[in-house]
């Protein structure tokens, strides 16, 4: 049985309440591990551990050292690309074409992107005339913000771990990791890894546990830790919001979504069904850009709602070692309660079942049967103001309603609470330009869907998030700014 611990100030180290949880698979339903939670005096000795590292031989090094140590890093990750991906996928009941495709080759990239970008990123310089003519020169100066707390989910486990650590360390910050407790094992294999190439002990910290009354609202209170990057539900980003407020923690939030995928008259439909069937379906639904709600121009609705259903039905259930899977498991029986509670209240308030709406019928002794699969599900005859168009499910499945005009459309893919992303599919890029730019969201994907450049400005508006990361904007959460302007 694998165990994971905790990694502080370079090692790995048991909870020093000797208290474990289990990690289950999402594939079988069977335990696969045992994990070391972290209480008051574990996530302490991690803070404490990443401010001295600080001060360390890790403060003291020159940028463009670090850079380089990060980019070793990049690519002792993808050295170890397989355990990686093992890791992730006996977690995540990942596909493993989901994991080799996208999840750990973001992982180095993550690290790459942020190195590269802080050696050949420099600050704002303005030059200031002045009352007796010599004038004044203002230099912009960047220092790390100090110890960063990342608290990351399970959906995409590593991938968004280093979304945030590879930003946070090419600042030159130190961070304290706390991973969901659904997926402990590529942040705990990282440290290994961040020993091999050379990163000083202590810059690397990772505490496993909960949320509430564990590893995770600890470590959002603790007053060395001086900002929390934090992605998960919205309502998860306003418990920690609170926790933070004494001692004024800045926070960069990247919360949940409900994502509309319009799909207009004039588009391609092969390549609406093939985006629509990745951004409804892929790693199971699990995905905060994924798309829940389609709105499909009304001439094409009936040839648009049976080629998804048609994909929909051709998706292979299977976990991470079933050859040719093309849809796991859900990542545990709780979430999967959730989303069934949706699937039984679409057929309560009369959804049209296009397909799905339960658990896939496996063979007797299929393995399956113990994991935590559902079917994929296409709903539609629900209005917009059903539970089912208007709160985040988190599964493998979506509404889809007809639309007449723009006007129309515009209005009701806006009317959410959330501001994640939006996918539009229309081949008059006019088209494009006018309804891209009126969507409240942070994100808009043209006939594409989940391209990520990762110099781009990347967060929600509304209840999506708080901040945006992603290139030079990573660098307004990541360090402190002093103004120094130098009378000449
Ligand atoms: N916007 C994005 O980029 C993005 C990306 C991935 C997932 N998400 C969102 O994340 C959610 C799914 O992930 P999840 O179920 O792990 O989210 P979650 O909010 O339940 O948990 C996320 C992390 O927060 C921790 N946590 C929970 N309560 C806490 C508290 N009070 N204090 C400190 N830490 C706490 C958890 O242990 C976990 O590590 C979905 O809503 C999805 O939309 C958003
Ligand atoms: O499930 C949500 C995925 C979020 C993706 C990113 O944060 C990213 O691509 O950087």
């Amino acid at each position: 049985m694998t165990t994971h611990k905790l990694f502080i100030d370079g090692e790995y180290r048991a909870a020093k309440s000797g208290k474990t949880f289990d990690k289950i698979s999402p594939s079988t339903g069977k335990k696969i591990a045992d994990v070391h939670e972290a209480l008051a005096e574990d996530v302490n000795d991690a803070v404490e551990a990443a401010a001295a590292a600080l001060n360390g031989p890790w403060g003291k090094m020159p940028k463009a050292e670090r850079c380089d140590l990060l980019m070793k890093l990049a690519d002792a990750i993808d050295a170890r690309k397989a355990d990686f991906m093992e890791a992730e996928v006996q977690d995540t009941g990942h596909t493993r074409g989901f994991a080799e495709k996208v999840e750990i080759p973001r992982g180095a990239a993550n690290f790459r992107i942020f190195a590269e970008m802080l050696k050949n990123t420099g600050g704002e310089y303005f030059h200031m005339d002045t009352h007796d003519g010599t004038g004044a020169a203002n230099l912009e100066l960047h220092r790390p913000k100090g110890v960063i707390g990342v608290i990351s989910p399970w959906n995409a486990p590593f991938l968004l771990m280093t979304w945030k650590v590879g930003p946070a360390l090419a600042c030159g910050n130190t961070v304290v990791v706390k991973p969901s407790e659904e997926s402990p094992a590529t942040a705990t294999l990282l440290g290994e890894v961040m020993n091999e190439v050379g990163i000083p002990k202590g810059v690397y910290n990772v505490i496993h546990g909960f949320g509430p009354e564990s590893a995770g609202e600890l470590l959002t209170q603790h007053p060395k830790v001086n900002g929390i990057t934090f992605t998960g539900e919205t309502r998860t980003g306003e418990a920690i919001m609170k926790q933070a407020a004494i001692g004024l923690r800045d926070v960069s939030f990247e919360l949940g979504g409900k994502n509309p995928a319009i799909v207009f008259a004039d588009a391609d439909m092969d390549k609406a069904i093939e985006v629509t069937m990745r951004s409804c379906f892929a790693n199971t639904g699990q995905v905060c850009l994924g798309t829940e709600r389609i709105y499909v121009e009304r001439p094409i609705f009936d040839e648009f709602v049976s080629r998804l259903k048609a994909g929909a039905d051709g998706l292979k259930q299977g976990g991470p070692d079933t050859d040719g899977a093309t849809i796991g498991p859900l990542i545990s029986a709780e979430h999967r309660e959730k989303v069934l509670s949706y699937y039984k209240k679409a057929a309560d308030l009369g959804a049209t079942i296009v397909t799905g709406g339960g658990v896939p019928d496996f063979p007797e002794g299929d393995y399956r049967n113990e994991g935590f699969f559902v079917e994929p599900t296409i709903w539609t005859g629900l209005p917009e103001d059903s539970p089912i168009v208007r709160e985040e499910i988190f599964g493998p499945c979506c509404h889809i309603q007809p639309f007449d005009t723009e006007e129309e459309v515009i209005a009701m893919a806006n009317d959410t609470n959330y501001g994640l992303s939006a996918t539009l599919l229309t081949e008059n890029l006019g088209r494009a330009h006018r309804v891209g730019g009126k969507m409240e969201v942070g994100l808009v994907w043209v006939n594409s869907w989940f391209l990520r450049d990762l110099r781009t400005a990347f967060g929600g508006s509304k209840s999506s998030g708080i901040g945006r990361e992603g290139g030079v904007h990573s660098l307004e959460f990541y360090t402190e700014r002093t103004n120094l302007c130098l009378k000449l």
